[in-house]
């Protein structure tokens, strides 16, 4: 079955959905609330160790129907079956899009199989210290190159399962930046350090940039004779791999059918798997797998992925809603935002639908957010009493990982009373505006148990599948990213320019006063 290919505002639902609007727009949901004491029993979803209460939206059960039907109308269920079963859906590159089958334990391909025992092997002798650089000496030290999808997702793993982590210290080089390549060389010694060199298509300026660099540095320090002991590459250009000076056996595959923001499943996340070792690593996996499981059989009702992301398209395009927030309520979670913001944003920040035509409504969301409660003392004043709807996205743990009670009450207690407050407001407009609090600001609250392996996959995929989804509706295709070449080729142009210092090279006015002024400062 193909993808179908829907514009959603065609949709029975969707006029529905808009007479809907107008009718219920202004309604507070304290009086929903009040009205309704099976509202959070109605709004609610229980999965494994996962609760997800979405009462605290500006929602009836009458748009939660209609939103539902708005599902169904945009066929649903076949776009998610044309996923799994490998059809290419990502049509602009003509690729499958199957980072799902990368953890499918159950009826794993063969080669995902080879390269995870390939990661297996590899982290073990690393970890277990068999493993030794070219002075005979263990590895101490991993550094991960790579950019985007080839470091986000590792980077944010690895903070985050850092309870979990080993001796290995972890660091990662992405922006084309020489002045932080250099503050990372510091802290390191190339007897003792391994080089994770990421890179899907291996043409990435930053990657290819920065991991000269640290060859050059690297040949320097040691020979050229003990990169094959020292670097290692993840990616699918194999060719262009082994041209770097990086051996056949050094390389960890990737395929074209995973996308570089949905591949820490991969040995995109080596160094994971190294930091925490492989059975941590599977168990990453293994959750996400059972997130995959549950997006794909769950009713829609039920279905936390397609719950999420309907209620993002209803304010999206509805309440006009131009951002949306992320306020993990742990610390291990530092680098979510960071994560979800390329995943969220280079996915479905497209303005074309998928029948090549301009869109006329709203499609990607602009994302952001920090940990709580840190973000309570930075952003949360306009949350509470700006102009904006923000809606957010509250994530807390029941338990903390060193038991520290008081610090974990503390932290679910403003978590909770946060999304109570933005529901409820307080005060009286008449007798103090500045004290005065509406209310009615929508949020979802994730509980999960704790932070382990399997409940960052399970979370990981969880927004994965929401992302697919809100492509879905929106009629947009979600797993290319046409959009960041533009800027690419202009910056080769223009560091030619700079390079060679040829202003007149430079076509738009604007820069090349930029360029001039650069050149003044010499
Ligand atoms: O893994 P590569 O090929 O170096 O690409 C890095 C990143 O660059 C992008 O293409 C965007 O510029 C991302 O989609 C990708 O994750």
């Amino acid at each position: 079955m193909p993808l179908p290919k829907i514009n959603p505002t065609t949709t029975a639902a969707w006029k529905k959905l808009e007479a809907h609007f107008s009718e219920t727009e202004q309604l507070h949901m304290a009086t929903l609330f009040a009205e309704d004491a099976s509202r959070v029993s109605k709004m609610k979803i229980e999965w494994e160790d996962f609760y997800l209460d979405f009462s605290k939206n500006r929602v009836t059960h009458e748009t939660m129907e209609l939103l539902l039907e708005l599902a169904e109308e945009v066929q649903l269920k076949t776009a998610i079956e044309a996923q799994y079963n490998g059809e290419h859906i990502n049509e602009t590159e003509d690729r499958a899009v199957l980072h799902t089958a990368l953890r499918d334990f159950d009826s794993m391909k063969p080669e995902v199989k080879k390269g995870l025992q390939q990661m297996q092997d590899f982290s073990e002798k690393i970890i277990s210290t068999t493993y030794k650089g070219y002075t005979g000496k263990p590895i101490t030290d991993i550094v991960n190159i790579g950019i985007g999808g080839s470091h986000l997702g590792p980077e944010m793993v690895t903070e985050a399962l850092s309870f979990y982590k080993n001796e290995l210290n972890v660091h990662y080089i992405s922006n084309v930046d020489g002045d932080h390549v250099h503050e990372v060389l510091k802290k390191i010694s190339p007897e003792t350090t391994l080089f994770i060199v990421v890179s899907k298509s291996f043409t990435t300026q930053e990657t290819r940039t920065n991991a000269t660099t640290v060859r050059n540095w690297f040949v320097e320090k040691a020979s050229e004779k003990a990169i094959s002991k020292h670097f290692v590459a993840v990616s699918s250009n194999h060719k262009a791999v082994k041209k770097f000076g990086i051996t056949t056996e050094n390389i960890f595959p990737m395929w074209d059918w995973v996308g570089g923001r949905f591949s820490l499943w991969s040995a995109v996340g080596l160094s994971i798997c190294c930091s925490i070792g492989y059975k941590h690593f599977e168990d990453l996996l293994k959750g996400a797998h059972k997130m995959d499981t549950h997006f794909r059989t769950a009713q829609f009702s039920e279905n936390m992925p397609v719950v999420l992301a309907l209620l993002s398209v209803w304010y999206n395009n509805f309440f006009k809603c131009q951002t949306a927030a992320i306020i993990p309520y742990t610390q291990y979670l530092k680098k979510f935002v960071d994560y979800l913001q390329q995943a969220v944003m280079e996915s479905n920040g497209k303005c074309v639908d998928r029948n090549g035509d301009l869109i006329s409504y709203e499609t990607g969301m602009i994302l952001w957010g920090n940990t709580g409660t840190n973000a309570q003392h930075a952003f949360f004043q306009l949350l509470h009493q700006g102009t904006k709807l923000v809606p957010c996205d509250f994530i807390a743990f029941r338990e903390s990982l060193y038991g520290a009670t008081d610090h974990q009450n503390k932290l679910l207690a403003n978590c909770f009373a946060q999304t109570e407050a933005l529901l409820q407001g307080s005060g009286d407009e008449a007798v103090d505006s500045h004290k005065y609090f509406k209310g009615n600001r929508p949020s979802n609250t994730l509980l999960i148990h704790k932070v382990t392996p399997e409940s960052l996959g399970k979370l990981i995929a969880l927004y994965e599948h929401k992302i697919f989804v809100q492509g879905v509706i929106l009629n947009i295709f979600s797993y290319d990213q046409w959009g960041v070449e533009l800027g690419k080729r202009t910056a080769i142009e223009t560091l030619a320019a700079i390079a060679n210092n040829e202003v007149s090279a430079i076509k738009n006015v604007s820069t090349k006063g930029l360029l001039q002024k650069k050149n003044e400062f010499r």
